[in-house]
């Protein structure tokens, strides 16, 4: 009997085909597609293999009575409704820690390559630009600056531990302080964003975090401050930034996420002052393979009545 259903449009073939495989499912790419599934095989559907950013709230819960687990692709459950979940004794399961060393790659390689121009870098050395115009103006050193961490969780700490071996000064804020020695801590990001040049954010995202990264830290920041964010597009003013890279208030940023994606505000397009990812920072074959496998094995174990393996709530 059809237990297992896939919603989102984002899952891969191969994604796809591991779930298929095991579990006798059917697919809803959109929330609205859930309704047109016939009711019989809603009644039966004991869970919810999650890919996207869509919201996933009580509305679908409620068209899905058996439901008992929503097994989420990605640490980041912000879309998911925990709260309304959690009432109706659903369970929630993401998948951390897997994807901690691809984030902190992308976040350093996004201020490295911010730091040292790359993207017009390519751009002149690619176009012939570089004979016509000689050599790029100087840009800057990032080994040995003071670099400032939003969020010293699992994916923060490796990007601080990374970024430590550059002989960056560490500073972070973060809910509590951690056993951290020569690394320093703020219990406020308006303060820690006076103390530093780059700024990387690694926070959850979801309503309590929105915004947290304000317009006044962005000032404090300085110009020459470089905002590099990994997380949610919701934990920075994106307008109070937008102004800020127009404006040379700040020097640039580094973004991997963005408000309202993919369709992102077309202000960052025109900017030569920053790099842009279409929010990739799991996006290895190792790594996605290692998050459809906890997905997966997330749904196997509820289903035969075991012990979740990352669960949420
Ligand atoms: O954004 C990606 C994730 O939350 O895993």
């Amino acid at each position: 009997m059809t237990n297992v259903l896939l919603l989102g449009a984002g899952f891969t073939a191969d994604e796809r085909a591991r779930l298929t495989e095991t579990f006798d499912s059917v697919s809803a790419a959109q929330a609205e597609d859930v309704a047109k599934i016939d009711a019989s095989t809603r009644a039966g559907i004991k869970a919810v293999a999650f890919k996207g950013h869509m919201p996933l709230g009580a509305a679908i819960m409620d068209q899905l009575a058996g439901l008992g687990v929503i097994a989420n692709f990605g640490v980041g459950y912000d879309a998911i409704d925990v709260t309304a979940a959690s009432a109706r004794g659903i369970k929630v399961t993401n998948t951390p820690d897997v994807l901690n060393d691809d984030v902190a790659d992308l976040a350093v390689a996004m201020l490295l390559a911010q730091s040292r121009n790359m993207i017009v870098g390519d751009a002149r050395a690619r176009t012939g630009l570089w004979a016509k115009e000689g050599e790029l103006p100087l840009n800057r050193k990032a080994s040995g600056s003071s670099v400032g961490i939003v969020g010293l969780g699992r994916i923060g700490r490796e990007i601080a531990d990374r970024l430590a071996a550059f002989k960056m000064d560490i500073h972070y804020s973060s809910r509590s302080e951690k056993q951290t020695p020569g690394w320093t801590y703020h219990s406020d990001v308006v303060s820690l964003a006076s103390a530093v040049d780059f700024l990387v954010i690694a926070l959850v995202g979801g309503a309590e975090t929105e915004k947290h990264v304000s317009a006044e830290a962005i000032a404090a920041l300085g110009p020459r401050g470089v905002v590099v964010n990994i997380s949610r597009g919701t934990t920075v003013d994106e307008a109070a930034l937008l102004d800020a890279l127009e404006s040379g208030a700040i020097a640039g940023a580094g973004l991997d996420v963005f408000m309202n994606e993919p369709n992102i505000d077309p202000r960052f397009a025109a900017l030569d002052n920053v790099v842009l990812q279409p929010h990739q920072g799991s996006g290895t074959v190792e790594t996605r393979t290692a998050m459809a496998v906890l997905q997966h094995d997330n749904i196997a174990a509820f289903l035969a009545g075991q012990d979740l393996l990352t669960p949420v709530n």
